[in-house]
């Protein structure tokens, strides 16, 4: 069996924020390694630093200490396009104040592999139609993105990040907004992407029953340590045991879920 080739990697990696009056550190040591192929959910209460974290490995804050390496090269020897043909990224606070379609905000994607050219490819419309189709958004592809509710401009965005077929997908609470249907429907569209055209996909969740079962890795933070591995690995583990401060919410193991004991 091949070994999977890991896309992004850190050793030893501090994050937080340098502010005038000094360096706040909000999680450090931490060692992770992402593979092709695997739909990752990173795990963690309020707070604890999922955001940091993910916007660290997209190269949009500097680390404090410790490597990031993407495909084995250090991140900060890509340069801006470099990097865009390697990760897309899905964050939380967007846009809706541009009238744009939802077909050209799709269309953004493939901004990176355009260069100065104004006409799209058989490869860039392959993959902007490839994008609408895994996310149903046929019906709304001419839509304006200030016409859309907050979970279908969601969609839209992680449409954006499947047209721009880069080797791997960072997301940040992608599933906020979606009602339960479409935060499954959500979830299968990326593992199927992860699966069948072996992407690197991690996304940050609050949904831990759901990233439980539908998840092919884990990355759990907590204040004293990280955990990464497969779901069942991370629930031998014990690590959800006192995860969250109120002891009425506890794990069980059998039913691979949080549960609410009274
Ligand atoms: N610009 C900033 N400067 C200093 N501290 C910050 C900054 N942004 C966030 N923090 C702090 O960093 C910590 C981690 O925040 P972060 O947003 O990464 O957590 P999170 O796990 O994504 O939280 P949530 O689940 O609530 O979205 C928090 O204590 C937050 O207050």
């Amino acid at each position: 069996m091949n070994t999977p080739l890991i896309s992004l990697s850190t050793k030893n990696l501090t994050i937080g924020y340098k502010h005038k009056n000094g360096v706040l550190k909000i999680l450090e040591n931490i060692n992770l390694s992402l593979s092709q192929g695997q739909l990752i959910s990173l795990l963690g209460i309020n707070g604890i630093g999922k955001t940091t974290l993910l916007r660290t490995l997209t190269g949009e804050f500097p680390s404090l200490e410790g490597e990031i390496n993407i495909f084995g090269k250090t991140l900060n020897t890509y340069n801006k396009t470099e990097l865009a043909k390697l990760i897309s990224v899905v964050l939380t606070e967007q846009l809706t104040a541009f009238s744009l379609s939802v077909y050209d905000l799709i269309r953004i994607g493939r901004t990176p592999f355009l260069g100065w050219r104004t006409t799209l490819t058989v490869e860039d419309e392959y993959w902007i139609n490839k994008a609408i189709s895994y996310c149903t958004l046929e019906e709304l592809q001419n839509k304006q993105i200030n016409q859309l509710s907050d979970g279908q401009l969601q969609r839209v965005l992680i449409a954006r990040a499947i047209a721009q077929n880069t080797p791997i997908i960072i997301l940040d609470e992608p599933a906020s907004h979606l009602d339960f249907h479409h935060k499954v429907a959500l979830y299968r569209i990326l593992k199927k992407l992860a699966n069948e055209e072996k992407k690197t996909i991690l996304l940050s969740s609050h949904d831990i029953n759901l990233a439980l079962q539908l998840s092919d890795q884990v990355i759990v933070l907590k204040k004293s340590f990280s955990f990464q591995g497969k779901t069942k690995e991370a629930i031998k583990s014990k690590v959800f045991d006192n995860f969250f401060s109120d002891s009425s919410i506890q794990f069980c193991e059998e039913q691979m879920r949080f549960i609410l004991k009274e």
